[in-house]
Protein backbone atom coordinates (compact mmCIF):
# COMPACT_ATOMS: atom_id res chain seq x y z
CA UNK A 1 0.00 0.00 0.00
CA UNK A 2 1.36 3.06 -0.93
CA UNK A 3 0.90 5.96 1.71
CA UNK A 4 2.09 9.26 2.37
CA UNK A 5 5.19 9.90 4.48
CA UNK A 6 3.26 12.09 6.57
CA UNK A 7 1.22 8.94 7.52
CA UNK A 8 4.39 7.21 8.67
CA UNK A 9 5.84 10.72 10.15
CA UNK A 10 3.12 10.40 12.39
CA UNK A 11 4.19 7.21 14.17
CA UNK A 12 7.67 7.59 13.72
CA UNK A 13 8.37 10.94 15.46
CA UNK A 14 10.52 11.10 18.44
CA UNK A 15 10.83 7.17 18.60
CA UNK A 16 12.60 5.96 15.89
CA UNK A 17 13.16 6.92 11.98
CA UNK A 18 12.01 5.62 8.67
CA UNK A 19 14.63 4.20 6.42
CA UNK A 20 14.06 6.14 2.56
CA UNK A 21 16.18 3.80 0.07
CA UNK A 22 16.94 4.77 -3.13
CA UNK A 23 16.56 2.09 -5.81
CA UNK A 24 17.37 2.63 -9.70
CA UNK A 25 16.33 -1.19 -10.80
CA UNK A 26 14.31 -4.71 -10.29
CA UNK A 27 16.73 -6.08 -8.02
CA UNK A 28 17.39 -3.34 -5.56
CA UNK A 29 13.72 -2.92 -5.91
CA UNK A 30 13.15 -6.85 -4.54
CA UNK A 31 15.58 -6.95 -2.40
CA UNK A 32 14.53 -3.64 -0.93
CA UNK A 33 10.67 -4.89 0.04
CA UNK A 34 11.64 -8.31 0.67
CA UNK A 35 13.85 -6.26 3.50
CA UNK A 36 11.36 -4.24 4.65
CA UNK A 37 9.17 -7.42 5.06
CA UNK A 38 11.68 -9.22 6.81
CA UNK A 39 12.17 -11.91 4.34
CA UNK A 40 15.25 -12.62 2.66
CA UNK A 41 16.29 -15.55 0.05
CA UNK A 42 12.42 -16.01 -1.50
CA UNK A 43 9.43 -13.04 -2.49
CA UNK A 44 6.78 -15.60 -0.69
CA UNK A 45 8.93 -16.42 2.53
CA UNK A 46 5.93 -15.40 5.65
CA UNK A 47 6.51 -12.06 6.39
CA UNK A 48 8.44 -11.72 9.72
CA UNK A 49 6.41 -9.33 11.99
CA UNK A 50 9.52 -8.69 14.19
CA UNK A 51 11.66 -7.08 11.39
CA UNK A 52 8.85 -5.92 9.11
CA UNK A 53 9.20 -2.04 8.82
CA UNK A 54 7.46 0.56 6.67
CA UNK A 55 9.64 2.47 4.43
CA UNK A 56 10.72 4.86 1.86
CA UNK A 57 11.00 4.53 -1.52
CA UNK A 58 13.09 7.11 -3.54
CA UNK A 59 13.67 7.43 -7.27
CA UNK A 60 15.90 10.10 -8.22
CA UNK A 61 16.11 12.40 -11.29
CA UNK A 62 19.15 10.21 -12.51
CA UNK A 63 16.81 6.68 -11.55
CA UNK A 64 14.29 8.19 -13.92
CA UNK A 65 16.41 8.67 -16.81
CA UNK A 66 18.24 5.67 -16.05
CA UNK A 67 16.25 3.65 -18.12
CA UNK A 68 12.86 5.07 -18.78
CA UNK A 69 10.94 6.54 -15.45
CA UNK A 70 8.19 4.33 -16.99
CA UNK A 71 10.13 0.72 -16.31
CA UNK A 72 10.77 1.64 -12.77
CA UNK A 73 6.95 2.93 -11.91
CA UNK A 74 6.14 -0.53 -13.53
CA UNK A 75 8.42 -2.75 -11.38
CA UNK A 76 6.85 -0.83 -7.95
CA UNK A 77 3.73 -1.57 -9.35
CA UNK A 78 4.50 -5.29 -9.82
CA UNK A 79 6.46 -5.17 -5.95
CA UNK A 80 3.25 -3.69 -4.50
CA UNK A 81 1.43 -7.28 -5.83
CA UNK A 82 4.46 -9.60 -5.09
CA UNK A 83 4.11 -7.99 -1.96
CA UNK A 84 0.61 -6.93 -0.64
CA UNK A 85 1.63 -6.38 3.03
CA UNK A 86 4.67 -3.83 2.05
CA UNK A 87 3.52 -0.39 3.87
CA UNK A 88 5.81 2.82 1.89
CA UNK A 89 5.95 5.97 0.48
CA UNK A 90 7.13 6.56 -3.44
CA UNK A 91 9.22 9.83 -3.07
CA UNK A 92 10.50 11.60 -6.05
CA UNK A 93 14.39 12.38 -4.15
CA UNK A 94 15.79 15.71 -5.14
CA UNK A 95 13.61 17.31 -7.76
CA UNK A 96 13.72 20.03 -9.23
CA UNK A 97 10.32 22.65 -9.84
CA UNK A 98 9.72 20.87 -13.29
CA UNK A 99 10.33 17.47 -12.29
CA UNK A 100 8.39 17.69 -9.08
CA UNK A 101 5.10 18.90 -11.05
CA UNK A 102 6.11 16.10 -13.91
CA UNK A 103 6.11 13.75 -10.86
CA UNK A 104 3.20 14.64 -9.25
CA UNK A 105 0.77 14.86 -12.15
CA UNK A 106 2.10 11.04 -12.89
CA UNK A 107 -0.05 10.16 -9.77
CA UNK A 108 2.04 7.60 -8.68
CA UNK A 109 4.66 9.61 -6.27
CA UNK A 110 2.70 10.47 -3.06
CA UNK A 111 5.27 12.59 -2.19
CA UNK A 112 8.04 14.90 -3.54
CA UNK A 113 10.87 16.71 -2.18
CA UNK A 114 11.99 20.19 -4.06
CA UNK A 115 15.72 20.52 -3.70
CA UNK A 116 16.35 24.69 -4.58
CA UNK A 117 19.26 24.39 -1.40
CA UNK A 118 21.81 25.90 -3.79
CA UNK A 119 19.22 29.34 -4.16
CA UNK A 120 19.54 32.38 -1.92
CA UNK A 121 16.74 31.95 0.95
CA UNK A 122 14.64 33.92 -0.77
CA UNK A 123 14.65 32.30 -4.28
CA UNK A 124 14.60 29.12 -2.17
CA UNK A 125 11.52 29.81 -0.69
CA UNK A 126 9.68 31.36 -3.67
CA UNK A 127 10.50 27.60 -5.58
CA UNK A 128 8.99 25.60 -2.78
CA UNK A 129 6.23 27.51 -1.62
CA UNK A 130 5.27 26.99 -5.73
CA UNK A 131 5.63 23.19 -5.17
CA UNK A 132 3.68 22.80 -1.82
CA UNK A 133 0.74 24.81 -3.17
CA UNK A 134 0.57 22.70 -6.65
CA UNK A 135 1.24 19.37 -4.65
CA UNK A 136 -1.17 19.76 -1.93
CA UNK A 137 -4.04 20.20 -4.02
CA UNK A 138 -3.06 16.86 -5.44
CA UNK A 139 -2.92 14.80 -1.75
CA UNK A 140 0.85 14.90 -2.76
CA UNK A 141 3.09 16.08 0.51
CA UNK A 142 6.37 17.96 0.09
CA UNK A 143 10.06 18.03 1.37
CA UNK A 144 12.12 20.94 1.14
CA UNK A 145 15.67 21.60 1.72
CA UNK A 146 17.63 24.48 3.60
CA UNK A 147 21.34 24.60 4.09
CA UNK A 148 23.58 22.83 2.08
CA UNK A 149 25.47 19.07 2.39
CA UNK A 150 28.87 18.65 1.28
CA UNK A 151 30.24 16.96 -1.80
CA UNK A 152 28.48 16.48 -5.00
CA UNK A 153 24.84 16.18 -5.07
CA UNK A 154 23.58 15.43 -8.66
CA UNK A 155 24.75 18.32 -10.81
CA UNK A 156 24.67 20.53 -7.92
CA UNK A 157 28.09 21.07 -5.79
CA UNK A 158 27.75 22.47 -2.37
CA UNK A 159 29.96 23.28 0.45
CA UNK A 160 29.05 22.09 3.79
CA UNK A 161 27.21 25.28 5.03
CA UNK A 162 24.29 24.17 7.88
CA UNK A 163 20.86 24.82 7.97
CA UNK A 164 20.48 27.72 10.20
CA UNK A 165 17.46 27.18 13.06
CA UNK A 166 16.01 30.48 13.34
CA UNK A 167 16.28 30.83 9.05
CA UNK A 168 14.53 26.86 9.49
CA UNK A 169 11.39 27.74 11.29
CA UNK A 170 10.82 31.11 9.31
CA UNK A 171 11.50 28.53 5.80
CA UNK A 172 8.76 26.51 7.09
CA UNK A 173 6.57 28.83 8.28
CA UNK A 174 7.08 30.83 4.75
CA UNK A 175 6.45 28.02 2.82
CA UNK A 176 4.36 25.08 4.04
CA UNK A 177 6.74 22.20 3.29
CA UNK A 178 5.47 19.20 5.53
CA UNK A 179 9.19 18.22 6.09
CA UNK A 180 12.38 20.10 5.87
CA UNK A 181 15.92 18.42 4.94
CA UNK A 182 18.40 19.94 6.94
CA UNK A 183 22.27 19.97 6.93
CA UNK A 184 23.79 19.04 9.75
CA UNK A 185 27.52 17.95 8.67
CA UNK A 186 26.54 14.93 6.52
CA UNK A 187 27.10 14.74 2.87
CA UNK A 188 26.25 12.46 -0.22
CA UNK A 189 28.39 9.39 -1.18
CA UNK A 190 31.19 7.24 0.17
CA UNK A 191 33.91 9.94 1.69
CA UNK A 192 31.60 12.41 4.44
CA UNK A 193 34.07 13.53 6.43
CA UNK A 194 37.47 14.44 7.17
CA UNK A 195 39.05 13.78 10.54
CA UNK A 196 36.91 12.89 13.53
CA UNK A 197 34.30 15.28 12.71
CA UNK A 198 30.50 13.47 12.25
CA UNK A 199 26.96 13.94 12.95
CA UNK A 200 25.79 17.88 14.31
CA UNK A 201 23.60 16.33 16.91
CA UNK A 202 24.06 19.86 18.53
CA UNK A 203 22.96 21.90 15.74
CA UNK A 204 20.09 19.51 14.85
CA UNK A 205 18.94 20.02 18.50
CA UNK A 206 18.70 23.52 17.94
CA UNK A 207 17.40 23.19 15.08
CA UNK A 208 14.46 21.26 16.16
CA UNK A 209 13.65 23.54 19.20
CA UNK A 210 13.41 26.58 16.76
CA UNK A 211 10.61 24.86 14.71
CA UNK A 212 6.70 23.95 16.01
CA UNK A 213 6.52 20.75 17.83
CA UNK A 214 6.33 17.19 15.91
CA UNK A 215 7.92 18.90 12.70
CA UNK A 216 9.19 16.01 10.83
CA UNK A 217 13.21 16.70 10.03
CA UNK A 218 15.01 14.66 6.96
CA UNK A 219 18.93 13.35 7.13
CA UNK A 220 20.26 13.10 4.11
CA UNK A 221 23.60 11.76 3.54
CA UNK A 222 23.26 9.50 5.89
CA UNK A 223 24.86 6.02 4.81
CA UNK A 224 27.26 4.25 7.20
CA UNK A 225 29.77 3.61 4.15
CA UNK A 226 30.65 0.15 6.52
CA UNK A 227 33.92 -1.16 6.50
CA UNK A 228 33.15 -4.45 5.70
CA UNK A 229 31.63 -3.79 2.41
CA UNK A 230 34.11 -1.70 1.22
CA UNK A 231 36.74 -4.11 1.99
CA UNK A 232 34.44 -6.81 0.14
CA UNK A 233 34.96 -4.66 -2.84
CA UNK A 234 38.86 -4.02 -2.65
CA UNK A 235 39.19 -7.72 -1.92
CA UNK A 236 37.52 -8.40 -4.99
CA UNK A 237 39.11 -5.81 -7.36
CA UNK A 238 37.93 -2.59 -6.12
CA UNK A 239 39.88 0.53 -5.54
CA UNK A 240 37.71 2.45 -2.88
CA UNK A 241 40.06 4.24 -0.50
CA UNK A 242 39.45 6.80 2.46
CA UNK A 243 35.87 6.35 2.43
CA UNK A 244 33.69 7.17 5.45
CA UNK A 245 29.92 7.55 6.60
CA UNK A 246 27.43 7.94 9.78
CA UNK A 247 28.11 6.55 12.98
CA UNK A 248 24.90 4.20 12.89
CA UNK A 249 24.53 5.23 16.65
CA UNK A 250 23.79 8.33 15.78
CA UNK A 251 20.48 7.03 13.44
CA UNK A 252 18.48 6.71 17.08
CA UNK A 253 20.20 9.91 18.51
CA UNK A 254 18.54 11.96 15.71
CA UNK A 255 15.28 10.26 15.57
CA UNK A 256 15.21 11.15 19.11
CA UNK A 257 16.06 15.04 18.08
CA UNK A 258 12.72 14.46 15.66
CA UNK A 259 14.32 13.18 12.36
CA UNK A 260 12.05 10.78 10.64
CA UNK A 261 13.89 10.46 7.67
CA UNK A 262 17.12 8.78 6.84
CA UNK A 263 18.31 8.96 3.55
CA UNK A 264 20.26 5.98 2.32
CA UNK A 265 21.81 5.61 -1.40
CA UNK A 266 25.42 5.06 -1.27
CA UNK A 267 25.29 2.21 1.30
CA UNK A 268 22.68 0.02 -1.25
CA UNK A 269 25.67 0.58 -3.81
CA UNK A 270 28.22 -0.91 -2.36
CA UNK A 271 26.73 -4.05 -1.60
CA UNK A 272 25.79 -4.28 -5.01
CA UNK A 273 29.08 -3.60 -6.03
CA UNK A 274 30.58 -5.90 -3.56
CA UNK A 275 28.05 -8.83 -4.56
CA UNK A 276 28.52 -9.00 -8.49
CA UNK A 277 32.79 -8.16 -8.02
CA UNK A 278 32.89 -11.24 -5.94
CA UNK A 279 30.36 -13.38 -8.18
CA UNK A 280 32.55 -12.55 -11.27
CA UNK A 281 35.71 -13.13 -9.63
CA UNK A 282 34.58 -16.21 -7.87
CA UNK A 283 32.50 -17.70 -10.69
CA UNK A 284 35.03 -16.12 -13.89
CA UNK A 285 32.90 -19.52 -16.15
CA UNK A 286 29.53 -18.19 -15.28
CA UNK A 287 28.14 -15.57 -17.40
CA UNK A 288 24.05 -15.77 -16.21
CA UNK A 289 23.02 -12.12 -15.21
CA UNK A 290 20.75 -14.19 -12.38
CA UNK A 291 23.76 -15.67 -10.55
CA UNK A 292 25.00 -12.60 -9.23
CA UNK A 293 21.83 -11.32 -9.09
CA UNK A 294 20.43 -13.79 -6.52
CA UNK A 295 23.41 -13.31 -4.53
CA UNK A 296 22.33 -9.53 -4.17
CA UNK A 297 18.73 -9.75 -3.93
CA UNK A 298 19.25 -12.01 -0.51
CA UNK A 299 22.18 -9.68 0.41
CA UNK A 300 20.78 -6.52 -0.01
CA UNK A 301 17.29 -7.96 2.14
CA UNK A 302 19.69 -8.90 4.75
CA UNK A 303 21.16 -5.39 4.91
CA UNK A 304 17.87 -3.26 4.68
CA UNK A 305 17.02 -5.84 7.62
CA UNK A 306 20.14 -4.39 9.93
CA UNK A 307 19.75 -0.82 8.43
CA UNK A 308 15.83 -1.10 9.51
CA UNK A 309 16.76 -2.41 13.16
CA UNK A 310 19.38 0.37 13.39
CA UNK A 311 17.16 3.11 12.49
CA UNK A 312 14.82 1.31 15.05
CA UNK A 313 12.07 1.20 12.21
CA UNK A 314 11.96 -2.93 12.19
CA UNK A 315 9.00 -4.32 13.96
CA UNK A 316 6.52 -1.50 13.48
CA UNK A 317 4.96 -2.37 10.54
CA UNK A 318 2.38 -3.93 12.41
CA UNK A 319 1.31 -1.37 14.42
CA UNK A 320 1.17 1.11 11.81
CA UNK A 321 -0.72 -1.51 9.82
CA UNK A 322 -3.59 -1.09 12.46
CA UNK A 323 -3.30 2.40 12.84
CA UNK A 324 -3.95 2.81 9.22
CA UNK A 325 -6.64 0.11 8.47
CA UNK A 326 -8.11 1.66 11.63
CA UNK A 327 -8.25 4.62 9.83
CA UNK A 328 -10.12 3.81 6.66
O1 LIG B 1 20.81 11.54 0.75
C1 LIG B 1 20.77 10.61 -0.04
C2 LIG B 1 19.77 10.57 -1.11
O2 LIG B 1 19.02 11.74 -1.17
C3 LIG B 1 21.70 9.45 0.04
O3 LIG B 1 22.80 9.69 0.86
P1 LIG B 1 24.06 8.67 0.87
O4 LIG B 1 24.93 9.05 -0.30
O5 LIG B 1 24.75 8.89 2.16
O6 LIG B 1 23.51 7.31 0.75
O1 LIG C 1 21.25 12.58 -3.66
C1 LIG C 1 21.81 11.73 -4.32
C2 LIG C 1 21.25 10.35 -4.37
O2 LIG C 1 22.18 9.45 -3.80
C3 LIG C 1 20.87 9.99 -5.77
O3 LIG C 1 21.97 9.74 -6.57
P1 LIG C 1 21.81 9.66 -8.17
O4 LIG C 1 21.38 11.02 -8.62
O5 LIG C 1 23.16 9.27 -8.67
O6 LIG C 1 20.75 8.63 -8.46
ZN1 LIG D 1 20.36 19.81 -1.75
ZN1 LIG E 1 20.05 13.50 -0.68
Amino acid sequence: MIVTTTELFKHAYGKYAIGAYNINNLEQAVGLFRGNLGKVKKNDEPVNENLAAPFILQISRGARSYTDKRFLEAIIRAAEEVFPEAIFAVHLDHGTEEVCYDAIDSGFYSSVMIDASHEPFEKNVEITKRVVDYAHKKGVVVEAELGQLGGVEEDVAGSVCLTDPAQAAEFVRLTGCDSLAVAIGTSHGAYKFTGKQGVRLDRLAEIQKALPPGYPLVMHGASSVPKEWVDRINAAGGKLAQTSGVNEADYLKAAKLGVCKINIDTDGRLVWCAIYRESFRDKPEDFDPRTPGKVFMAAYAEYIIHKNQVLGSAGQLKEVRSLLTARV
